[in-house]
């Protein structure tokens, strides 16, 4: 059988981009999902906004929902401060093997934990499993509808302290209407929204950066 997008992918990172250096990783992707196959990594236009989000938070402890590739993985990672540390989460095992070999391919693999499993099963044990007492940044991109529940679950959990910051890919195109609704409405967040567009596309999408009031 052929290869899969992400395979076809990694290979256009190897053939293109400089071993450990995350922008031409960055780069490569983008030129091959612009000109090659269309693929729904944050992109450059939301990544440029996600880097000015991420710099601004200056994160000691990070959190992914929904891997994928591992693109925004590498914008995460490559921004964070010696010390700070991203977990990504990827329930797909195809998806996370191709993840960690651009996350390795990056040079970021001693700044990234990519946890294999659901986000739902895994943010009850982050505490408990690697010592995690809060996250200062989320970055949510995986299934839209479950959006919302893991809010939930993170604050359940109290994982989310004070300042910390969610960022949430895709809340209009493919969206996410009832996470829009929860964080503009409940008096835990101060919620913003940065208008953009979907990746490699001139369709209008955006960013909502919500920060947890405690
Ligand atoms: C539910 N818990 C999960 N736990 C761990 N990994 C998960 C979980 N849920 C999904 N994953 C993992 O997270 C990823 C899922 C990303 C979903 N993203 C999108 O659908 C998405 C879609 C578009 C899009 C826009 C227009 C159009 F015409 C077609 C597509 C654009 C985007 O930027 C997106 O992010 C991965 F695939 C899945 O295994
Ligand atoms: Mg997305």
């Amino acid at each position: 059988t052929g290869s899969s997008r992400p395979q076809r992918m990694l290979k256009a990172v190897q053939k293109n981009a400089t071993k450990g250096d995350p922008q031409s990783v960055i780069s490569a992707i983008d030129h091959y999902c612009r000109h090659k196959e269309w693929a729904m990594n944050v992109g450059d236009d939301k990544g440029l906004i996600l880097d000015s989000v991420l710099t601004e938070v200056n994160p000691s402890t990070a959190l992914e929902l929904g891997t994928y590739c591992g693109y925004s993985t590498v914008r995460i990672a490559r921004l964070l401060s010696p010390g700070s540390k991203l977990f990504t989460v990827e329930f797909n095992p195809a998806f996370a093997e191709v993840a960690r070999q651009i996350i390795a391919y990056a040079g970021l693999q001693d700044k990234v934990t990519l946890v294999e499993g659901s986000s739902g099963d895994l943010i009850p044990k982050m505490k408990e499993q690697f010592g995690i007492k809060y996250f200062d940044f989320v970055f949510l991109d995986h299934w839209k509808d479950r959006y919302v529940p893991d809010t939930k679950l993170l604050e359940d959990c109290g994982l989310l302290k004070k300042g910390s910051v969610l960022l949430a890919d895709n809340v209009i195109c493919p969206g996410a209407p009832e996470y829009l609704k929860y964080v503009r409405n409940s008096p835990r967040y101060e919620s913003r929204y940065y208008k953009s567009n979907l990746e490699y596309t001139k369709v209008e999408d955006g960013l909502e950066k919500s920060v947890f009031l405690g």
